[in-house]
């Protein structure tokens, strides 16, 4: 028995974290936050991890902030001021991150999905942006939401609160798929087995270049993308990968285990 909330495993160059505090629905209470944090900087951090899948125990993915926390607390000390860390964690991690989601997200939750870069979902999740439905603002999570969910449905959702399936998630931007429920394990492997074909640094790269603002006009853009290009084709990586195409066979990345 332990008291931890999430926990952290790392098998075959895939970094697990579980979120595991079913009783306040996986809120994000101070202690969770914490170890959810620590958890994520630790697989940053490791080079032997390609990717991170953010999953959860019980029928709830994430609750959102913890409410129970924020009850009395005053302006600054409720813990959303720690909560754009994560989202920047996730965000910004230099690997791929894969959400797996079999229970609904809410508020700050459904922040942290549209943070993750894939998200696989069963048909059986629900999602709402419930922030005004309790008198706050979806202030911290538009900054992962509004980047990734079509605008029309945006301006709907977030100002109506309204419970939307999973299928509408992945219409709307949200996720990436719905599937049935026997199918979550197979369809979360499928997209961590592509992500660990790509190379390590080309895919913290890509990632940033995905984050970054788009210039106005292809040729805006174009000294800096050549010189990215140029960058990788010369580097250590790039030069293994066209190697390992030539000799018919697989790059030779990061150590294995
Ligand atoms: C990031 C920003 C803002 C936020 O995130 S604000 C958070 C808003 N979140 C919500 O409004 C969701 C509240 N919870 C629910 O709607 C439901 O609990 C659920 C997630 C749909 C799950 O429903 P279910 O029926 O499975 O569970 P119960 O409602 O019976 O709850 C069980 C148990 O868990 C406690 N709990 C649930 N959610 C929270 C929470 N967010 N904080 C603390 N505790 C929570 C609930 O009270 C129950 O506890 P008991 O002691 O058993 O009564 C702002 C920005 O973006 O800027």
């Amino acid at each position: 028995m332990t008291d931890e909330l999430v926990h952290y495993s790392v098998a075959s160059g895939v970094a697990t974290i579980t979120l595991d505090s079913p009783h306040n629905r996986n809120a994000l209470s101070a202690q969770l936050r914490r170890e959810l944090s620590g958890s994520l900087a630790k697989a940053a951090d490791d080079d032997n991890v390609r990717v991170i899948v953010l999953t959860h125990t019980g029928r709830v993915f994430c609750a959102g902030m913890d409410l129970k926390e924020a009850n009395g607390a005053g302006a600054g000390d409720q813990g959303v001021n720690e909560f754009p860390r994560i989202l920047e964690q996730i965000w910004s991690s230099p690997k791929p991150v894969v959400a797996k989601l079999s229970g609904v997200a809410r508020a700050g939750g459904v922040g942290m999905v549209a943070a993750a870069d894939i998200v696989v979902a069963t048909n059986e999740v629900t999602f709402a942006f419930s922030e005004v439905r309790i008198g706050v603002v979806p202030a911290v999570i538009s900054l992962t939401v509004l980047p990734r969910v079509n605008p029309r449905a945006a301006q709907e959702l977030f100002l109506t609160g309204e419970v939307f399936d999973a299928g509408r998630a992945a219409e709307i931007g949200l996720i990436n798929t719905a599937v049935e429920a026997h199918m979550l394990d197979a369809e979360t492997d499928r997209y961590v087995q592509a992500l660990t074909l790509g190379g390590p640094a080309a895919l913290a790269a890509t990632k940033r270049l995905l984050a970054s603002p788009r210039p106005a006009t292809p040729s805006d853009g174009f000294p800096d993308m050549l010189e990215l290009s140029a960058r990788f084709f010369a580097s250590e990586e790039g030069q293994e990968g066209i190697r390992s195409f030539a000799e018919k066979r697989k790059p030779n990345w990061v150590p294995q285990d």
